[in-house]
């Protein structure tokens, strides 16, 4: 045993003990059932022994205003010290639905949450217990789209999709009560769905003559497939919550009094991970769909790691300098 020393042997019992956690966590073995949602939790592995659970606190939400003005028709908040942000459709007496100035102030709302590099995930959701979305207010619908007072008709909450999807930081829909008609796509086009058993999910557009042959379509198409999809727009059916987990149109259901509390849990989970792991990833999942778009967010995640490199920058400081570029010295990988 000579050279062996008590640290090393600390060392073996501790990777050995790492390894068994890793194979054989308490909570698989046999006679405990493991919900998925909760995998993360109460496990013993030497992750979660230097990480530990994820905090339940309530956070301390700060209100943030649209450039020095009041939002009207929503609510955007950050947690103090945290990293995240809250944007909440506020219409309850509307159902929360949309009109083109809710819109609006979504978009800068969702542009400001990108543009602050402290923010790593945004929760989007409805006001009070009843909705979280009930889609496009019909009262301001007119012959070329939804139109404010003295306004022009317009269809802004296609840019709104668009602009969740291409946000470089995970976008998490709390859904409580009715996420219907366009306020249905806008909880698809969102990264992961929280739902409150009380949540309630379905399409009207053929109800009321319109439809989204967009992203309502498609990704529909991709979350709970080509004949459920066909079911939900033709049928225009609503769904329990536990209909829409089972369909894979959300990721979990708690009670609607946990709704908010596992919501922001399921944030902090996300903030203590890499944001650049999950901005490539976020175009990676997104690239095929999203066609030449998808993959121009993913290549532009390419140059924006280059950039980051000793190899980018000498390209840039050679033209600043007004020399020939040595590439010689970095390696050419396999
Ligand atoms: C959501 C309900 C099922 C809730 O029912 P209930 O709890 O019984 O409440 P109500 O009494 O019906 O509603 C309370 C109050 O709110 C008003 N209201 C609710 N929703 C809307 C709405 N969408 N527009 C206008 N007003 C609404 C309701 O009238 C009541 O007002 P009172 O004054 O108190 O009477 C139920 O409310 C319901 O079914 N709502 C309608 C759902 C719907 O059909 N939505 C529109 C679908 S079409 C759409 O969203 C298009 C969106 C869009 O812009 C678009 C454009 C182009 C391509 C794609 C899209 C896209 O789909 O995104």
């Amino acid at each position: 045993m000579a050279g062996i020393t008590g640290s090393d042997v600390n060392a073996v019992n501790r990777r050995m003990a790492s390894i068994a956690g890793h194979l054989i966590p308490d909570q698989a073995l046999p006679g405990n059932s493991l919900a998925l949602s909760n995998c993360s939790s109460g496990l013993n592995d030497s992750y979660h022994r230097v990480h530990g659970e994820v905090p339940t606190h309530a956070p301390q939400w700060k209100k943030c205003n649209d450039s020095g003005k009041e939002f009207t028709d929503i609510i955007y908040e950050k947690a103090v010290g945290e990293g995240i942000a809250k944007i909440t459709i506020n219409r309850p007496e509307r159902r929360n639905s949309f009109r083109p100035q809710t819109v609006k102030e979504l978009m800068r709302a969702f542009n400001d949450a990108r543009d602050d590099n402290t923010i790593g995930v945004i929760i989007f959701t409805g006001k009070g217990t009843q909705a979280f979305c009930s889609g496009g207010d019909q009262s301001f619908r007119g012959k070329n789209g939804y139109a404010d007072y003295d306004d022009f008709g317009r269809l802004n909450v296609l840019d709104l999709q668009v602009q969740i999807r291409r946000l470089p930081k995970p976008v998490i829909a709390m859904v409580a009560g009715y996420a219907v008609g366009g306020g249905h796509v806008l909880h698809m086009v969102c990264d992961i769905t929280i739902a409150a058993d009380n949540a309630v999910f379905g399409q009207t557009g053929p109800k009321v003559g319109s439809f989204d042959a967009g992203y309502g379509a498609s990704i529909m198409d991709r979350l709970i497939g080509p004949k459920r999809a066909r079911e939900m727009w033709f049928m225009c059916r609503f769904y329990k919550a536990d209909e829409a987990e089972k369909m894979g149109l959300v990721n979990t259901v708690v009670p609607l009094e946990k709704l908010e509390e596992e919501t922001v849990k399921w944030c902090r989970e996300i903030m203590r991970n890499s944001p650049m792991a999950i901005r490539v990833l976020k175009s990676a999942l997104n690239a095929i769909d999203d066609g030449h778009s998808g993959l121009q967010q993913i290549a532009g995640d390419g140059t924006l790691l280059f950039y980051g490199t000793e190899e980018g920058s000498e390209g840039k400081n050679s033209y600043l300098e007004r020399r020939k570029p040595d590439f010689s010295r970095f390696p050419r990988l396999p």
